[in-house]
């Protein structure tokens, strides 16, 4: 006979959303089952921005041994153990596994099963021998790696960056397929420590970013020896010599790169086709699970958050969509999603960081907006440290409130923090000029672009009058 729990909440899925939704519903006494049917962690802690961070980080540090001649520093061409490198991302999975574990969880109070789960009707779900009639579900079933429909691909080997952290050996030549972030923050990690990397990509990397930054990005990876096709179709791919050959037409025409290893990074595919959401009523398509500015689905008992909502994938939005159910849940106080806060960081180097809308977007939406550039070589500390290309770019409104930031530069993803709390805030460029920024940090970046926005008010003759006249009085 099944085994009937009625919690509070049932969340599905144990990465960075459902996590998040489980320890803050616990914390406040809340009766939550958690159902995880891999890893606890999920994409991020296991096969996403944790190992890639990781092996980002291992791949600078060769960078920074190449760059140390332009210090005065010799070292030579740095030689890579990729096993020891490969241990030591796992390593640093490990030691953030913990935190994550069924273990931790079932500490803080959760009860935590470990299987998949799916709907059987619009008020219960059904995990092995349990059924889980729940006041509210949260689906956290997140995302997995697109595979794109190129011919011969079934039939040749791939990875994605669910196999990617446990190659036992470095890629001699490493194709990817796809100039998103993931793409591009692999190839120039793999670039560095010393395979030859080609990208392919059908449209424009990373297009969903500024042009004018991506250019810089582009610029700086190209240099590096990344070979990008921008606007390139892949006809069909086949194994090749032990290796594998992509067959690709672009306005150049016909081409074929032969490469050792094949890693797909095309986009995410939901987490949903084995959920059954059409035995609960919930509404979904190939993007996602669909809901509202409140993260609620067409089912009123049920949430969707996190990738597995189909809008921005990041492990911090997955925190910000657990924030806003767990207000709705336990405090009954209405939420909604605001996309024109959440920042977006790509870990190249240089970095690439956004927050809130375009250029474009912004004046369709505001009307006339100003935008403030400041470039990275007038900053004393990218001079001192050689970093090389970077550019800020600020819109604001008419009166100077601050509508979003886009940075191509080192440190980018750290600078966009003060940026993401002036657009949550509502601040504007006066309180970015108004505060005192320690030198020399990269940071004063911002603080100089605000100072620029007003340095017309120095010329301004009714100024220059009214100071004038001050000089008067001694
Ligand atoms: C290579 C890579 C690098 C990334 N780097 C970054 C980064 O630097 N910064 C950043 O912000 N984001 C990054 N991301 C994105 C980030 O990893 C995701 O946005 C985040 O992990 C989404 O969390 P989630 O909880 O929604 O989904 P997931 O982490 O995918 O968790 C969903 C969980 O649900 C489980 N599940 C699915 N179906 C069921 C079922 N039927 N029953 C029970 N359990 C189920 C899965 O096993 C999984 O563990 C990266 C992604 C990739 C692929
Ligand atoms: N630093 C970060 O925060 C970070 C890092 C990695 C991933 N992520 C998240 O993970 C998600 C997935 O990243 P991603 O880079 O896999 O996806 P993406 O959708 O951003 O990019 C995939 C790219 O692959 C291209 N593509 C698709 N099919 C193709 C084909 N057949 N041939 C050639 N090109 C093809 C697309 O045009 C697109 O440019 C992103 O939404 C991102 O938010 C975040």
């Amino acid at each position: 006979m099944a085994n009937v729990l009625n919690p509070d909440i049932c969340v599905i899925g144990g990465g960075a959303a459902g996590l998040s939704v489980a320890a803050g519903a616990a914390a406040f006494g809340v009766p939550v089952v958690l159902v995880e049917r891999g890893r606890m962690g999920g994409d991020c802690l296991n096969f996403g921005c944790v190992p890639s961070k990781a092996l980002i980080a291992a791949a600078k540090h060769a960078q920074a041994i190449r760059a140390a001649e332009e210090f005065g520093i010799s070292a030579g061409e740095p030689l890579i153990d990729y096993e020891r490198l490969q241990a030591r991302v796992h390593a640093v999975i490990g030691e953030i596994a913990p935190h994550d574990s069924a273990e931790r969880f079932e500490s803080l109070g959760v009860k935590v099963i470990a299987d998949a789960a799916r709907f059987i009707d619009d008020r219960t779900v059904a995990v092995g021998d349990h059924l889980i009639r729940a006041r509210r579900f949260v689906i956290a079933t997140g995302s997995s790696p697109a595979i794109p429909a190129i011919p011969g691909l079934s039939d040749t080997p791939y990875l994605t960056n669910e196999t990617l952290f446990d190659l036992k050996r470095l890629p001699k030549h490493l194709v990817i397929v796809g100039a998103g972030p993931v793409g591009l923050e692999m190839a120039q990690a793999y670039r560095r420590l010393g395979a030859r990397v080609t990208v392919v990509e059908s449209g424009k990397a990373l297009s969903s970013d500024d042009p004018e930054l991506v250019a810089i990005v582009l610029e700086a990876i190209r240099a590096e020896g990344i070979i990008l096709h921008e606007e390139t179709a892949i006809l069909s791919v086949e194994r090749h010599a032990g290796g594998v050959r992509l067959h690709c037409e672009n306005a150049q025409g016909r081409f074929f790169i032969d490469g050792s290893d094949l890693l797909l990074a095309a986009g995410r595919a939901p987490n949903h086709a084995s959920l059954d959401l059409d035995a609960a009523g919930i509404r979904h398509d190939a993007k996602g699970i669909a809901v509202g500015a409140d993260l609620r689905t067409s089912n009123r008992r049920a949430y969707a958050i996190g990738d597995a909502a189909g809008g921005m994938q990041f492990t911090h939005v997955a925190g910000y969509h657990a924030r806003l159910v767990l207000q709705q849940i336990l405090f009954r106080l209405p939420a909604r999603e605001d996309r024109g806060i959440v920042p977006r960081v790509t870990f190249t180097d240089p970095e690439l960081a956004e927050v809130g809308p375009g250029e474009a977007e912004a004046r369709e939406k505001f009307g006339r907006v100003d935008v403030v550039r400041w470039d990275f070589s007038a900053n004393d500390r990218a001079r001192t440290d050689g970093l090389g290309r970077g550019l800020i770019k600020i819109t604001v409104t008419r009166r100077g409130r601050i509508l979003g930031a886009a940075i191509a530069g080192a440190g980018a993803g750290e600078m966009i923090n003060g940026f993401a709390f002036a657009v949550a805030n509502r601040l504007t460029l006066k309180h970015f000029r108004g505060y005192v920024a320690p030198y020399p940090t990269l940071s004063e970046i911002g603080k100089q672009a605000s100072i620029s926005y007003y340095g017309p008010v120095a010329r301004n003759p009714l100024v220059r009058s009214v100071i004038g006249m001050l000089r008067y009085f001694g």
